[in-house]
C-alpha cells in the first residue's frame, strides 16, 4: 500500500472562535483528483496553506508522500494559492524557467519542459509578453503551468479556474486528469460544482472550518446535495 500523497491529521488553525480550520481530516491518494467544496470563507485555503507549510497549525499533522513538511519532497510539489506566482517585470517564458529552476529542474531538461507546458495549456502567444501586461486569465494560466510543468507528484491548487476562459478551463481539466492517470496526488478547491464532478474522483465539502460530508461526482443533483449539507451543519452548529 502506497502512502497517501496528502495526509493531514486534526489539522487546526484557528482565527478567532469563528474562523478558521478547526479539525480537518484529509487524505489524497496517488492517482486521485479530491476536490474541496465549501462557501466563502469556509477555510478551504487555510487547509491548502496548512498543508504546504504556508501557515503553522495549531495542532495537527500533515504528511506528503509520507514525509512531514520538514523533510518532504518540495521539489515534487507544485502548488498555486490565490495569486498566480508572476513576476510581472519578466517574460511568461522567463517566468516559466524561472519555476523550473526553483523546482530543482536541472537546467538541461528546462528548455523542453517549458516548450511542452506552453503548448499544454496553450500559452505560446504570450510566452514573449511580460506577466505584468497579461490578462488575469493569463496570468493565471501561466501561474498553473509554473505548477504542473515538472509534473509534480503533489498537486494543489486553490480555485485554479476563477479567471479561466472555457477553454482554460478544458485545458487545465485535461492536464490534471493527465497528471493524475500518471500517478499524482491533485487536491483542488472550487466554486464551480458542475465543473468540479466532471474531474474530481472525490469531493469533500468544508463548512465552518470542518469537513462536513462528501459529495457523489456522478451525482444528477450535486448543487442541491451540497446546500443540504451545508444548511443541516449550520443548523446543528446554530442549535
Ligand atoms: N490570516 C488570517 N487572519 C485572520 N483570519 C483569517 C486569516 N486567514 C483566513 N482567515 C479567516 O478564516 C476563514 C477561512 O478563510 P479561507 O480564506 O480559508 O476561506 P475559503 O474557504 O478559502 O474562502 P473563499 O472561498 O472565499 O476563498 C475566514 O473567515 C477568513 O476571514
Amino acid at each position: 500500500m502506497t502512502e497517501p500523497r496528502i495526509q493531514a491529521r486534526g489539522l487546526v488553525r484557528e482565527f478567532g472562535a469563528e474562523a478558521g480550520v478547526r479539525g480537518i481530516d484529509l487524505d489524497v491518494e496517488a492517482g486521485e483528483i479530491h476536490a474541496l467544496v465549501g462557501l466563502n470563507g469556509a477555510g478551504k485555503s487555510t487547509l491548502m496553506r496548512l498543508l504546504l507549510g504556508m501557515l503553522r497549525p495549531d495542532s495537527g499533522t500533515v504528511h506528503l508522500d509520507g514525509h512531514g513538511l520538514d523533510s518532504a519532497p518540495w521539489s515534487r510539489v507544485g502548488h498555486l494559492i490565490e495569486n498566480p506566482l508572476a513576476y510581472g517585470e519578466l517574460t511568461g517564458h522567463a517566468n516559466l524557467v524561472l519555476a523550473a529552476r526553483l523546482h530543482g529542474v536541472p537546467a538541461p531538461a528546462t528548455a523542453t519542459m517549458v516548450e511542452r507546458v506552453l503548448s499544454e495549456l496553450n500559452l505560446h502567444g504570450y510566452a514573449a509578453i511580460r506577466a505584468g501586461r497579461m490578462s488575469l486569465g493569463n496570468r493565471q494560466r501561466l501561474g498553473l503551468a509554473a505548477a504542473l510543468q515538472h509534473d509534480p507528484d503533489v498537486i494543489v491548487l486553490d480555485e485554479p479556474t476563477n479567471a479561466l476562459d472555457p477553454a482554460g478551463v478544458i485545458l487545465l481539466r485535461e492536464a490534471l486528469l493527465r497528471r493524475a492517470a500518471s500517478g499524482a496526488g491533485v487536491l483542488v478547491s472550487s466554486h464551480h460544482l458542475d465543473e468540479v464532478a466532471r474531474v474530481a474522483d472525490r469531493i469533500t465539502v468544508i463548512n465552518a472550518g470542518h469537513t462536513i460530508g462528501a459529495l457523489d461526482p456522478s451525482g444528477t443533483d450535486i448543487e442541491r446535495e451540497f446546500f443540504a449539507l451545508v444548511h443541516a451543519d449550520d443548523e446543528r452548529t446554530a442549535a
